[in-house]
């Protein structure tokens, strides 16, 4: 379980507010894992291995499990097993249903009594609202991160929508602060969205911002921190393929490592800037 106070405190020690994403594309990952019994699994564990001294957390997609059935499924099993305990671990999964159903979605994720994973924090849609998302809230500790602007072209189809609250980005963010505190929840908010952070820090002063969008989709880590940035940090910045795919030979772990080692640099000039540490 990993509180906020801990969260705050491993941010500060590794100099890092990185979350490295295991979108694991079985069609990307170099040839010569395909021998191993679990070619997914053995790319994510060297993965880890590489740059767990460098991230905070991991957030494997789900999707990119699902896509296999059960192989996948077992696959996502044993990444969960093997991430390291200091990090927080974050299910991408972006789920949302009515309560009943929200309930076994928390129960595939949360209980690893039932699933065989336990994971630290699920990513949520919130459009079917509070009711959908009170069944993560119900186990003690974990997070819930909402999306809210997204990373997408499309987050302007809904996301933008005016709604005479503001725009309904911010409506879901009011909205959700009434639900549970900067102690639990979270919101997604895309670093191709980076002039918006002022505007999210007036509802969101203190809750963590899930950061997706550097790196492949091309938002800028600097701009994040200039308009996003909290003096207990705030911010987790995900990236996936720029570093997982920093290449695709036997060297696939020590570039993916030097691609972290580059953004966790980064940060940690951020964090100084900031005066976080
Ligand atoms: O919830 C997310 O993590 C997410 C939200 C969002 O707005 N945009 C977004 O890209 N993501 C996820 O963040 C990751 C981004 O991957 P890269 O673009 O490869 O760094 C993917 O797993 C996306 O599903």
């Amino acid at each position: 379980m990993i509180s906020r106070a801990r969260l705050i405190e491993q941010i500060k020690q590794k100099k890092s507010f990185l979350c490295v994403g295991l979108d694991t594309d079985i069609d990307k990952i170099p040839e010569f894992l395909k021998d191993y019994p679990d070619p997914i699994l053995e790319f994510n564990k060297r993965i880890i291995d590489a740059t767990k001294d460098l991230c905070v957390a991991y957030k494997p997609n789900a999707a990119f499990y699902e896509a296999y059935g059960i192989k996948g499924l077992q696959s996502l099993i044993n990444t969960w097993k093997y991430l390291p305990s200091e990090c927080l671990n974050i299910i991408d999964a972006k789920r949302g249903d009515i309560g009943n159903t929200s309930d076994k979605y928390a129960r595939a994720f949360f209980d690893e009594k039932a699933s065989g994973m336990s994971f630290d924090a699920i990513t949520i849609t919130p459009y079917m609202g509070n009711d959908s998302v009170t069944p993560y809230l119900a186990y003690e500790g974990k997070w819930v991160i909402l999306l809210a602007l997204t990373s997408s072209v499309g987050s302007k189809d809904f996301q933008y929508l005016q709604t005479g609250d503001g725009y309904l980005y911010e409506t879901v963010i009011k909205k959700a602060n009434t639900w549970a505190g900067a102690d639990r929840i979270m919101y997604v908010v895309g670093a191709t969205k980076s002039t918006e952070f002022t505007n999210i820090r007036k509802f969101a002063p203190d809750n963590f911002l899930l950061v997706p969008g550097v790196g492949a989709q091309g938002g800028s880590l600097e701009d994040v921190c200039r308009y996003g940035i909290t003096k207990d940090c705030g911010l987790i910045v995900n990236a996936s393929r720029s570093i997982i795919y920093a290449s695709n030979g036997m060297d696939f772990a020590e570039a993916a490592r030097t691609e972290a080692q580059n953004i966790q640099q980064q940060m940690q000039a951020e964090l100084e800037k900031a005066g976080v540490i």
